[in-house]
């Protein structure tokens, strides 16, 4: 459904993506890890079109995209859920889901996102950078279900959170893929990605390294064979 072939990518003179192959197909799950700096966040920006490859292909449902600008992803259904959340801080919970729906009545996408998480819905009024970090997360993450994507990318989803906090989050992304849709997940917690994941995919370096099922994964193996470090 989405593939990268051969994309390198970078910052000006700096490359870090190095003629990656990357490929999600319809409903799959993808872990996407990798060391800190490898290059994860850059492929995700690589393959929503927020950043053009300097080389390489990007095929979405079988169009070829690449060097299309970001909304054209976005409208297709290329969801990405930055680092960072992606939010507006000062705006209200009810201000974000009006952006975050595009056009969509703003009782449906309240509605939409307070059945996936009822405290949204009581918090409506409230600054969405004075909720917790998780109930922010919960915000970011009901975008996913207001623009009704074909795949959406997370980056970090539970960075900075507790542990209950990154299971709710968990939850959502599991119900989020029982719709049918497809998902990348980067992760600083591995297992909690391979949990989910169908594939995974590892990043070294700006070089994908390693490809495969994400049951058939040793996490303490690969990271030493490839990445020369300790799980
Ligand atoms: N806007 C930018 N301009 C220049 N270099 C950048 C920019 N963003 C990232 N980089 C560099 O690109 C490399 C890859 O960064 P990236 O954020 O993609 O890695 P990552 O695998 O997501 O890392 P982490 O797990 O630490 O978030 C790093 O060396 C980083 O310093």
């Amino acid at each position: 459904m989405l593939n990268l072939t051969g994309v390198t990518a970078g910052y000006g003179s700096t490359t870090v993506l190095r003629d990656v192959d990357f490929a999600v197909g319809e409903g799959e799950v993808v872990a996407l890890l990798g060391p800190n700096g490898a290059g994860k966040t850059t492929l995700l920006r690589t393959a929503t079109g927020l950043l053009r490859p300097s080389a390489g292909r990007i095929e979405f449902a079988g169009d070829e995209i690449t060097g299309r600008p970001a909304q054209y992803f976005s409208r297709g259904g290329i969801c990405l859920l930055p680092e960072g959340r992606g939010i507006f801080p000062s705006l209200t919970v009810r201000e974000n889901l009006m952006i975050q729906g595009r056009g969509r009545a703003l009782d449906a996408s309240i509605a939409t996102a307070s059945e996936l998480y009822p405290v949204l819905g009581r918090r409506l009024r409230q600054t969405a950078g004075s909720m917790s970090g998780g109930e922010q997360q919960m915000l970011a993450l009901a975008r996913a279900y207001l623009t009704d994507p074909k795949i959406v990318l997370v980056d970090e989803a539970s960075l900075g959170l507790a542990p209950l906090a990154v299971d709710t989050i968990y939850e959502a992304l599991g119900r989020l893929v029982r719709t049918g849709v497809s998902l990348v997940v980067v992760e600083q917690y591995v297992q909690k990605a391979l949990a989910i994941a169908d594939t995974a995919f590892i990043l070294n370096q700006g070089v994908m390294v390693h490809s495969g099922p994400a049951k058939e994964i040793n996490i303490e193996q690969i990271y030493e064979r490839y990445l020369g470090i300790n799980a």
